[in-house]
């Protein structure tokens, strides 16, 4: 299937410093992807080249197929980035028909309703985007990114500085266009909670290269290593805990009877020994209240990639 973001090795100097160093990942129509990094990782830069703002030195990059900076590409692609870009004394309608036309697809007062519609905004159509709320703001950037029906969103931090009210609705939209129009939605954050809880798949750019990538369940299970967690009704005593310590396959880690009330975390050698880690647990005596799966949270593994390596 054609991909409808394709970055294949790209790279990038600027100023005669290497930016890029070969970064590679695909997103498909109907999915949230999170592209993330720290400080310099070098996300702007692949936007740019999404964009068509800077070319890539090496590799290649495409929007449904066309290459990045070509006007066919343009035309695939919606995006917010730099900012809101809206005229404060134009109104929301005004906002829109503005940016249909530089798209060269002049939109029917019906298409430009429509889609403000879609962001929440029909009763605003006549007001000016200069009285309009910061998260109003946002959802009317989105719309005006949208407005030539383009098959591709980038949006760079796109709840960045909205309330928590408005950062839901935004993210409510983003989930509405993925899933329901079937548009890709490449969205940059350094909010891991929003990450995880609307994006399918991310990458994690790092000096220039995505050093982490692939479906969020998926890395979860993996770097969590398929471990397990057993919470228990009160602290636990010595004779629990050393009955689970006595057998190296369950794989306990950490040390659990110095702090009191913490869950029991196990990476068994084999998924198949979790209801005997169970069945040893409750033998000696624990009073068990869950067991879940001990996957690593977004943050968790973001922090033990950057924090591993400025460590090292
Ligand atoms: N036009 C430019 N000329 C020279 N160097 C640049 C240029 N644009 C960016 N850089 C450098 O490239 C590196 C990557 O910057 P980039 O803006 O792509 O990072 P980022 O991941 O988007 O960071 P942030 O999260 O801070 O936005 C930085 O060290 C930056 O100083």
């Amino acid at each position: 299937m054609e991909h409808a973001i394709a970055v294949d090795a790209v790279t990038k100097k600027l100023d005669g410093r290497q930016i890029l160093r070969g970064v590679t990942f695909e997103v498909g129509k109907g999915q949230v992807f999170g592209f993330l990094g720290p400080n310099g990782a070098g996300k702007t830069t692949t936007i740019r080249i999404m964009l068509g703002l800077f070319a890539p030195d090496s590799g290649r990059a495409t929007i449904m197929g066309q290459d990045c900076g070509t006007d066919r590409a343009r035309q695939y692609l919606g995006f917010v980035v730099d900012g809101d870009g809206l005229y404060d004394n134009a109104t929301a309608e005004d906002n829109l028909a503005y940016f249909a036309r530089i798209y060269q697809r002049p939109a029917s007062r019906e298409r430009i309703r429509e889609v403000l519609g879609l962001v929440d905004l029909a009763d605003r159509a006549d007001s000016p985007a200069g009285t309009f709320s910061k998260g109003m703001r946002q959802r009317l950037a989105i719309a005006r990114s949208l407005i030539h029906d383009p098959d591709v969103l980038i949006l760079d931090e796109p709840t960045s500085g909205v309330d928590p009210s408005a950062q839901i609705e935004i993210r409510q939209l983003l989930l509405d266009i993925a899933r329901n129009q079937g548009k890709a939605v490449l969205l940059s954050s350094h909010n891991m909670d929003e990450v995880q809880r609307i994006c399918d798949r991310i990458a994690l750019l790092y000096k220039g290269e995505v050093v982490l990538s692939g479906s969020l369940d998926e890395l979860s299970a993996h770097m969590g290593r398929g471990g397990v967690v057993v919470r228990t009704d009160g602290p636990v005593p010595q004779a629990v805990w050393g009955a689970v310590a006595a057998r190296p396959d369950f794989g306990l880690a950490g040390e659990p009877w110095r702090e009191p009330g913490a869950p029991l975390e196990f990476t068994p050698a084999d998924p198949a020994l979790v209801p005997d880690i169970v069945r040893s647990l409750t033998e000696a005596g624990a009073r068990i209240t869950a067991v879940e799966r001990g996957g690593m949270s977004l943050e968790e593994m973001y922090t033990s990639i950057v924090r591993r390596d400025r460590t090292a």
